[in-house]
């Protein structure tokens, strides 16, 4: 059976590869940027001098666990590259991220950053983004409204989906770190990435959605015939 989660960490140890003394790094959330802070604090711990800017909570507190120097956007201006998962990759090196709920500071932090290296096991690529559901971050107030305006958005786009507001495992609303709800829509196959994209940001009661168009740089994708790298075409 394969180990998915020694692939991810076989992602995350050769995007390691592309960092060097000096750089300063976004660093994403998730189950596989996880391996990546890991093994960043042993790269710390032999000498190597980076900064980082966290895109959670819960990376800031696994950074200072692994003593991986950290600072902010509001410190520094740009950064080298952003290190992080996704929920899918396509061949545009357009993504779907949010499953972790940490979208809207992944987006900004990813759009800060020259660069962004996406990393992820293999089952992570589709040729068409979709079939995970798409996570849509919104103000809880008004919120039916701006449920009926993602519904227009997704009719105009030609996808359609039930939304469900994310609970937690204890059954209480899912709060993003930024104190606002996630909508998940399950939309099939989004013929129109970038399109569907332009019209949910249009949205006033959304904050921001799990689609990363452009910014994708490369992917490294780790599976069972060994690592592959993909650069956006
Ligand atoms: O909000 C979470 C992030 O977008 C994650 O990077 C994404 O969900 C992938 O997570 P994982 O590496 O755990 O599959």
């Amino acid at each position: 059976m394969i180990d998915m989660d020694a692939l991810k960490r076989q992602a995350a140890a050769r995007a390691l590869e592309e960092v060097e003394s000096g750089m300063r790094l976004g660093l994403g959330t998730g189950s596989t940027a996880k391996h990546f802070v890991d093994l960043l604090g042993e790269k710390v711990r032999a000498g190597v001098k980076i900064v980082g800017v966290p895109t959670s909570e819960a990376t800031r507190a696994q950074a200072e666990a692994c003593g991986v120097p950290l600072t902010t956007l509001d410190e520094i201006d740009r950064l080298d590259i952003t290190i992080d998962g996704a929920d899918e990759i396509n061949p545009a090196l357009d993504l779907i991220k949010g499953g972790g709920g940490a979208l809207l500071r992944e987006k900004i932090v990813a759009s800060a950053s020259a660069r962004m290296i996406v990393i992820a096991d293999d089952s992570k690529w589709v040729e068409r983004l979709g079939r995970f559901p798409l996570p849509i971050e919104v103000i809880p107030f008004g919120l039916a409204a701006t449920q009926r305006a993602m519904g227009e958005a997704f009719a105009k786009a030609g996808v359609s989906g039930q939304m469900l507001l994310r609970k937690s495992a204890d059954g209480h609303v899912f709060v993003t770190d930024g104190g606002h709800w996630i909508i998940d829509v399950r939309l099939g196959e989004i013929e129109d990435p970038p399109r569907l994209a332009g019209l949910l940001s249009a949205i006033p009661g959304v904050v921001e959605h799990g689609l990363f168009i452009g910014l994708g740089s490369t992917a490294i994708l780790a599976g069972a015939q060994g690592i592959r790298v993909i650069q956006r075409p």
